[in-house]
């Protein structure tokens, strides 16, 4: 399996759990995306995280082992929004999301980071929307929901350089909620969160919700999607993936 679930003291987790490919997203991650979402309908907990096994990565984006075989946009583009829509969907849960970045994320892996309410960032970490050196755009939504977590010129500027940010220039940028050392960070953080009913977090949340609403935020989801998988046919994303996947041949 390359995920898990677990319930324990009204926090949710989902971990993804492929620490030998750095944490990268499968079909049956995004699968495994979908339970998360259903269990959370079902289970009604008071937060919850995702995050992923060992300390070397979070995520790092889309399995290029696997999706390098889609070639065209239209091959392209059900992947895209297949996942786009479940980072929706998480992102519009009724109940705050954290992020626990237990390592790198990179790509798509930035973007299921930027898709949650807050971000605990160990300090090793390093984060950014690499998917440019790829000749490609996020595609996950991410891009989007960067805009509406920092400030522009700060959103732009991590989507387009497209590098790694180190976890103090997360903090200073406004991505990062925190940067935690180790355990003890991530427990004080739900400490202080949980002094507060569950309730007022809901209504917190439900008022994000309808101003995302009415800013149209899953049309301009769809129009990210949309044209991520224009580039993706492109030879210039395809040779990228390829030098990758090669580098060690
Ligand atoms: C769908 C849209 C997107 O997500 S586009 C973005 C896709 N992602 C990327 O381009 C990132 C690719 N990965 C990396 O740059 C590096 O692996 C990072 C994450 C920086 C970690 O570096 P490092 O710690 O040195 O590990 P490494 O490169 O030796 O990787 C270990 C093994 O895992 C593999 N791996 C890693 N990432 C992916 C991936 N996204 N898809 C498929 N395989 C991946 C590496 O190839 C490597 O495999 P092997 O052990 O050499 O067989």
């Amino acid at each position: 399996m390359s995920y898990k679930i677990d319930l324990s003291g009204g926090i949710l987790t989902f971990t993804i759990d492929r620490p030998h490919i750095r944490n990268a997203i499968n079909d049956e991650v995004i699968q495994g995306l979908e339970e998360l979402v259903a269990q959370v309908h079902n289970h009604d907990p008071q937060f919850v995280i995702i995050t992923a096994s060992g300390e070397q990565a979070f995520c790092s984006g889309g399995d290029l082992s696997v999706y390098q075989h889609l070639r065209t946009r239209n091959e392209a583009y059900p992947m895209l929004k297949k996942m786009g829509d479940v980072l929706y969907r998480i992102k519009t849960l009724p109940v705050p999301v954290v992020a626990l970045v237990n390592g790198m994320a990179v790509g798509g892996g930035c973007e299921i980071a930027t898709a949650c309410d807050y971000r605990l960032v160990r300090s090793h970490a390093k984060c950014g929307f690499i998917q440019g050196t790829l000749a490609i755009t996020s595609g996950w939504g991410g891009g989007t929901y960067a805009m509406e977590t920092i400030p522009h010129a700060e959103a732009l500027k991590m989507l387009s350089e497209a590098r790694v940010y180190t976890a103090q220039e997360l903090l200073e940028n406004g991505w990062a909620t925190k940067v935690v050392e180790s355990e003890a960070g991530v427990e004080a953080f739900f400490q202080s969160m949980k002094k507060i009913r569950p309730e007022v977090h809901r209504a917190y949340k439900e008022i994000a919700i309808r101003k995302w609403q009415s800013s149209h935020l899953k049309d301009r989801v769809n129009e990210e999607i949309r044209l991520c998988a224009e580039l993706w046919e492109a030879d210039a994303h395809h040779d990228a993936v390829e030098r990758f996947l090669n580098k060690k041949k």
